[in-house]
């Protein structure tokens, strides 16, 4: 059973990345943010505080949440409602980042992660993969681009959605967001000292998963 994991700060293509590598590979895909969006948005639903670390940590310890494969991509169901849309929103994204400094609820989401990793094999979507949720990852890369690359996205993103942003908002809501991820105490965003960095910033989406496949056929998974 192989593993590869793709970690990196926001926007910087990984969950696209990832998805594209899985259905290519037709292997199990772990979108870990998800899980730090959920038990935000979960705490905040149960009216916890985000800095009572044991409140937070008993939430993310006892979430109730199924991921239901369908024709459209992946339904996430928290207590019964699809929040699939919901955790994708700015304010959800800053609520996981959040709780995502707390060690006791990064403790209480390990073994929940590492049981997505199945034959015959896994594409692991996140901060930590590399460094800590799987180290040995048989193919560890670190996908970045430069924060107003990352923005530019977000806000195509959002506009073709026909979501109303500021591109000068989520710069700063990307650099804040980069700063909190790269600077707490525990599990922090940074390249594993094995990882292959890939910088988007100046590549498609073609290009960089014909990179990451380029791997694959060298380390000989498949
Ligand atoms: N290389 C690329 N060139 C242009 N656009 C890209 C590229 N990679 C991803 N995108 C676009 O950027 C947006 C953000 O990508 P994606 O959601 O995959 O990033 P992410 O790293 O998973 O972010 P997050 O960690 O916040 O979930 C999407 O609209 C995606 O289509
Ligand atoms: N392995 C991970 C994954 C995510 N986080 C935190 O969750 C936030 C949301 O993640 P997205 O990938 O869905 O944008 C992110 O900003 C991190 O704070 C994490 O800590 N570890």
């Amino acid at each position: 059973m192989s593993v590869i994991t793709i970690d990196g700060p926001s926007g910087a293509g990984k969950g696209t990345v990832c998805a594209r590598l899985a259905a290519e590979l037709n292997w199990h895909l772990l979108d870990s943010g998800a899980l730090y969006r959920i038990t935000g948005l979960a705490a905040e639903r149960q009216s916890v505080a985000l800095d009572d670390e044991p409140a937070v940590a008993q939430v993310a310890a006892q979430l109730d949440v199924t991921f239901e494969p369908g024709i459209d991509g992946v339904a996430v169901v928290l207590a019964g409602e699809e929040v699939t849309t919901t955790i994708r929103t700015e304010e959800v994204g800053s609520l996981a980042s959040q709780v995502a400094a707390l060690p006791a609820v990064r403790d209480a989401l390990l073994q929940r992660q590492r049981d997505f990793a199945k034959a015959p094999g896994l594409i692991a979507d996140g901060r930590d993969m590399g460094t800590v949720v799987f180290p040995q990852a048989d193919i560890k890369v670190f996908l970045t681009a430069s924060a107003e690359e990352r923005a530019q996205r977000r806000f195509r993103q959002l506009t073709e959605k026909g979501i109303n942003a500021s591109l000068p908002a989520l710069i700063e809501d990307i650099r804040a967001r980069d700063e909190r991820d790269s600077s707490r105490a525990v599990a922090p965003l940074k390249p594993a000292q094995d990882a292959v960095v890939i910088d988007s910033t100046s590549l498609s989406i073609d290009e960089v998963c014909d990179q990451v496949m380029a791997l694959v056929h060298q380390a000989r998974l498949i």
